[in-house]
């Protein structure tokens, strides 16, 4: 018999609310294992603040993954030296980057199928010295990839970015020829193979107002975007655009496309949250392993109030149990 799918579930920022999320699936019987990667100290005291009746059990690889309620397998992970809700210490930085390193590993090494990734505080590894954009760029470096596209997803709408984590004034020079190229192609790629399009419909925004209004607002379009558009197209790529950004997302365009291609984090992101923030699964197509993550960041504001939704990362959850379903099917992992 074919084992069932485990995946890696990282619990991210110690000090928001991804440890309590962890704790909330426990309340149901799971169809697919999870292992919750993090201080298992963490993880009881976070329980019994929350009143949570949760009994966690330290995982080996190779063992099945408790899935049934009130149980819950924890991979331990050492090095959280703070465990304070709301109040993020820098010192727990190389703990939250260790519970990602041991997550990716094992999905590299094949001992588990996927990662799910909770939420992690940017500023505050950036704090501890150590230079960390996201998990995206994380995960790129630890696989050893060259592109990776970060796309977010509700079941009505699915938006990937050229650019990921860029201050705003370096987002026009990333916009590369050859980077639009690779991420057109991974987009395409796993479009076709995570989510049954045979031939994604993909909407490819412009960079500048009114897609450059021909050159008067912006010459992106016209020396990078439309001919590389245009190269991708004779490859067999299904790309409309480039498109005005404000109008891009309305009905008459989104009806006729499977996926919107922006070229930067707050062109697209802020109109797939306003569309399904809290349901929503953030993937990432382009590694070796299977990624999804939730929508929305550590919500400080909200941890250790057990007043958190987990939509999200039940998203994420179904998200990357489908992928690594698939994977299996395709052979790519041994079954
Ligand atoms: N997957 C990840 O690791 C992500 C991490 N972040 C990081 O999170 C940190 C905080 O980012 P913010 O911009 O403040 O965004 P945020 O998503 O943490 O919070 C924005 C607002 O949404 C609320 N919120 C967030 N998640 C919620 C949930 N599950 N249930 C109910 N309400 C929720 C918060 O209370 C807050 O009012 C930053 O360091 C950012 O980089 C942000 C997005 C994703
Ligand atoms: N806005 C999405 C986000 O910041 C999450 O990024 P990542 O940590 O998944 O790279």
């Amino acid at each position: 018999m074919t084992a069932p799918v485990t995946l890696a579930l990282t619990a991210g920022e110690p000090a928001g609310i991804g440890p309590e999320l962890c704790l909330m699936l426990a309340r149901e019987a799971r169809d697919t294992g999870l292992v919750v990667v993090a201080c298992e100290a963490l993880l009881a005291e976070r329980a019994r603040r929350l009143g949570l009746d949760v009994t966690l059990h330290p995982w080996q690889p190779g063992e099945p993954a408790r899935c049934e309620p009130g149980h819950l397998s924890v991979w331990p992970v050492a090095g959280c030296v703070s465990r304070a809700a709301g109040k993020p210490d820098p010192a727990n930085s190389r703990y939250v980057l260790a519970t990602l390193e041991t997550a990716a590993r094992a999905c590299l090494d094949g001992v588990l199928d996927g990662m799910v990734t909770g939420p992690v505080h940017k500023g505050v590894i950036n704090e501890a010295g150590v230079a960390f954009s996201g998990h995206t760029e994380f995960l790129q470096a630890l696989c050893g990839v060259e592109r990776v596209v970060m796309m977010l997803a509700t079941d009505e709408l699915r938006v990937a970015l050229v650019t990921t984590h860029l201050p705003l004034r370096e987002v026009a020079d990333a916009i590369t020829p050859e980077r639009l190229g690779q991420v057109a192609r991974i987009l395409d790629r796993d479009l076709r193979a995570w989510f049954g399009l045979e031939q994604p419909r993909i909407l490819v925004a412009g960079l500048n107002p009114h897609a450059g209004e021909g050159g008067h607002l912006g010459r992106e379009e016209i020396e990078v975007i439309e001919p590389t558009l245009a190269r991708l197209r004779q490859e067999g790529l299904s790309l409309t655009g480039p498109l005005p950004a404000d109008t891009l997302f309305t009905p008459h365009w989104l009806e006729q496309a499977d996926a919107v291609l922006a070229m930067y984090h707050d062109q697209g992101l802020p109109v797939l949250k306003y569309q399904g923030f809290g349901r929503a699964v953030n993937v990432t197509l382009g590694l070796p392993i299977v990624r999804t993550s939730v929508d929305h960041g550590t919500a400080l504001d909200l941890a250790g109030t057990g007043t958190a939704d987990a939509g999200s990362l039940h998203t994420a959850i179904r998200v990357a149990g489908h992928m690594a379903r698939c994977r299996r099917r395709a052979g790519e992992v041994g079954a």
